[in-house]
């Protein structure tokens, strides 16, 4: 069937879309399941920052979709999933199944994490880009996610899931007030 994809900074509501589109289907005959990366230690479940809860399955990889059998499978921290993961929903897709992911689609560097782009390579019938707050000016503008380690941008080129467990501090911020990392310029323009 269809697959959703809802992107966007910490903070900007990606839980709370996902258990408003999912938790109606406890009311209802249609059997779904929703994962959740092992690698996400802050909650078990899906849990909104502004309230609401979806239960879900903690699981190193998605390969268990395949055996489950669903009609809807939902996937919460998608970004902390690999290709093979993608190539799982890939499959459950090709087999009917309606499938509705989440996750961050900028690392801490504002990099596009990998499954995101094999994701979005799928073909999503629909994409869901929110927005935050901006944690610095406070406009409602923030697409990025900007990690601190006591009190400064964290830099380091890491790939793995970074914990919500007190080592790092997590703030939205719009495009202008992100520190990234400094990039070499570019060719100048001719003309
Ligand atoms: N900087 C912020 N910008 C927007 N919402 C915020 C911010 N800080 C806290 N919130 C609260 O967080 C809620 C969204 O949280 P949540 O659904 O957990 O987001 P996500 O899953 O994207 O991290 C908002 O509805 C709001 O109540
Ligand atoms: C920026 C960034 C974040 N993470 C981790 C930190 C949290 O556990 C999740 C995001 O939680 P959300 O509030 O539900 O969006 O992802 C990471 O692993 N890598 C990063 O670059």
């Amino acid at each position: 069937m269809d697959l959703t994809v809802i992107l966007g900074p910490m903070k900007s509501g990606k839980s709370l879309e996902l258990i408003s589109l999912l938790s109606p289907l406890r009311h209802s005959n249609v059997t779904h399941a929703v994962y959740q990366s092992s690698r996400h230690g802050r909650d078990d479940g899906v849990v909104s920052r502004v309230g609401g809860v979806l239960e879900t399955r903690k699981v190193n990889d998605l390969s268990s979709a395949l055996d489950d059998d669903v009609e809807v499978v939902g996937v919460d921290e998608v970004h902390m999933f690999g290709a093979d993961d993608v190539a799982v929903v890939a499959a459950l897709l090709e087999r009917g199944t309606r499938v509705v992911v989440a996750g961050l689609d900028l690392d801490h560097l504002g990099r596009l994490f990998e499954p995101v782009i094999g994701l979005l390579e799928l073909g999503p019938a629909k994409v869901v880009h929110r927005r935050a707050v901006c944690d610095c000016c406070r406009r409602f503008n923030a697409t990025h996610t900007q990690v601190l380690h006591h009190g400064e941008p964290y830099l380091a080129d890491s790939t793995g899931a970074l914990p919500d467990d007190g080592t790092y501090t997590y703030e939205a911020r719009c495009r202008s007030c992100f520190v990234g990392p400094v990039r070499a310029p570019g060719p100048t323009p001719m003309g």
